[in-house]
């Protein structure tokens, strides 16, 4: 049976106030099953990254309701969300986001010591295994590639067994040999791990390895295409849903 591991309900998110106003997201309704890979598209503006941060709990809407892993998360208190945050949510960022004097190792364990646990060596080395990196363990970002620091922050993310990852642009830094192993990798999570991903991009060649892609537009969902797709037919659909803006 398909469970949904994040339900959206009529989220809205507005930013500032008075003439600087801005509508991020205007009733937004959808779900992420669990062990699915979503993709999330639109044009620049479009609400994709305050979708995804209010998914993870890193902002609040003003309205309508975010349920992770069963847990509404309006219901919750800042310590609770940051708990839940820590425990059942993993984030990926374009910019990797990894601490530069750190090792890959240690970057890697930090979510289970901000949480107060000791983080057992076999599970940090079994992280950077599965990201294929066991070997660069003792290496600090500025010694590793982008997409090796990509696959860093994501066993940083998939350390504490989430329920879901979010990533926001998560090759949005890396040419294009680097995205794609970082995006076989989270194929991969989906398949042989059933983990559920949720990913903003731009590019429709990294949204053709999602099961499911959303398109967003001024804040509200546009359409929604599922799988199996290639690039082109993803950019046709965009191009028949939104169309360019004319200058
Ligand atoms: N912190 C903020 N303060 C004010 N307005 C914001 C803030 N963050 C986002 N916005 C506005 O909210 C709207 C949605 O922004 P968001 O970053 O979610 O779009 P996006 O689709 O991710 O864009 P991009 O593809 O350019 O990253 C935009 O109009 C943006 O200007």
């Amino acid at each position: 049976m398909t469970t949904d591991t994040v339900t959206l309900t009529g989220l809205r998110a507005v930013y500032g106030s008075g003439s600087r106003r801005v509508t991020a997201l205007d009733g937004v309704t959808t779900s992420f099953a669990s062990g699915t890979f979503t993709a999330v598209m639109g044009p620049s503006g479009s609400g994709k990254s305050t979708l995804l941060h209010c998914a993870a709990g890193l902002d609040r809407p003003v309205a309508g309701t975010v349920t992770v892993d069963g847990i509404r998360l309006g219901d919750l208190g800042e310590d609770e969300l940051t708990r839940l945050r820590r425990d059942r949510i993993g984030f990926v960022f374009q910019a990797f986001n990894l601490i530069s004097s750190l090792t890959a190792a240690q970057n890697v364990e930090l979510p289970l010591r901000l949480a107060g646990r000791r983080p057992a060596d076999r599970d940090v080395t079994a992280g950077l295994a599965a990201v294929g990196l066991a070997d660069r363990a003792g290496h600090r970002p500025s010694e590793l590639s982008g997409g090796e620091q990509q696959r860093v922050a994501i066993a940083r993310a998939l350390v504490t067994r989430p329920a879901v990852v979010f990533a926001d642009e998560p090759t949005g830094a890396l040419d294009s040999a680097a995205s794609r192993q970082v995006l076989r990798l989270l194929r991969a999570l989906v398949d042989e791990h059933g983990q559920t991903v949720v990913m903003v991009t731009h590019d429709p060649a990294a949204a053709a390895y999602a099961d499911r892609v959303l398109l967003l537009s001024d804040g509200r969902l546009a359409d929604e295409l599922t799988g199996p797709f290639t690039a082109a037919s993803v950019a046709a659909r965009i191009a028949d849903a939104i169309p360019e803006p004319s200058c």
